[in-house]
């Protein structure tokens, strides 16, 4: 396999779920094409987790089908990384955090030494090298969720799903970590990122898809028509930019459920 297989495509084809017969989704459909990083908004409770969990294979649609690089997802994919906002169940207190960030890289059969460079990279990256020998529990909230994000990325797996990560860290960090994902996704990764902040959905996604409110389904699929090149204070004065975010704004906000 090489390099450029392992970026996948995703389908998510007519899904619907529901809880003890509280619908959450209905009729979900969207494409990703692979290395395209789709922001998801829509209102609390409107079944943005649920989508993921779907796509995940963390929990079996109850109508539909999820695709992802041309096989339909029936457990939780080899190639898939998940980075959630419950950062404080995603680490293990045992490990040291490069322990931690190295963990899945031995599914890849990477040898230790490589699998610690790889994990030196990822913990650099966000910021955290000085933090490599400390445990999960020594650190701030938002160190360990720079901890989880590291982890994706030292296994750059095929398709990155992200539920509201940024959430927990300060804004110049949060700043920081929105470029990074950006220079992830011009490595091909396939990302879906699950965000409540709208001006983030616009600066992060090539296209940001809204979900309504509950049961959710997509009601607006926005191409983002900015510049590849982003920056955190030019490309959030652009006229595309601030034009995109009041229709997104508008949309999460009027959006209708049935
Ligand atoms: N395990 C579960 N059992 C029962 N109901 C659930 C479960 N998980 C989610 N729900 C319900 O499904 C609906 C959608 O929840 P979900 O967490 O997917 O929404 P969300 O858009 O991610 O919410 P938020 O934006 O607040 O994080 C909600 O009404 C929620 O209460």
């Amino acid at each position: 396999m090489t390099d450029s297989d392992r970026h996948v495509s995703l389908e998510i084809l007519d899904v619907g779920h529901s809880y003890s017969g509280q619908v959450a989704l209905r009729d979900v459909n969207l494409e990703v094409s692979r290395g395209e990083l789709v922001s998801i908004v829509g209102p609390s409770g409107c079944g943005k987790s649920t989508l993921l969990r779907c796509v995940a294979g963390l929990t079996r649609p109850g109508r539909g089908r999820v695709v992802v690089g041309g096989a339909e997802v029936s457990g939780v994919p080899d190639d898939l990384a998940v980075v959630s906002q419950d950062y404080s169940r995603s680490l293990l207190p045992w490990l040291t955090v490069r322990d931690n960030v190295a963990l899945p890289l031995r599914r890849r059969g990477m040898p230790k030494e490589s699998r610690r460079a790889a994990a030196g990279q990822a913990l650099d990256a966000v910021g955290l090298s000085a933090s490599a020998r400390r445990y999960p529990w020594q650190l701030s909230g938002g160190m360990q969720q720079r901890v989880s994000i590291a982890r994706a990325l030292a296994f750059r797996p095929s398709l990155l799903l992200m539920d509201e990560p940024f959430g927990s860290v300060d804004a110049q960090t949060r700043e920081e970590l929105e470029d990074l994902l950006l220079r992830v996704r011009d490595e091909g990764m396939t990302i879906l990122f699950v965000t409540h902040d709208i001006d983030e959905s616009v600066y992060v996604g090539d296209r940001v898809a809204v979900l309504s409110r509950a049961p959710g389904t997509v009601i607006a699929d926005l191409p983002v028509d900015l510049p590849a090149e982003r920056d955190q204070i030019t490309t959030r004065e652009l006229r595309e930019f601030v034009r995109l975010r009041a229709e997104v704004g508008r949309l999460v906000r009027d959006g209708a459920g049935s």
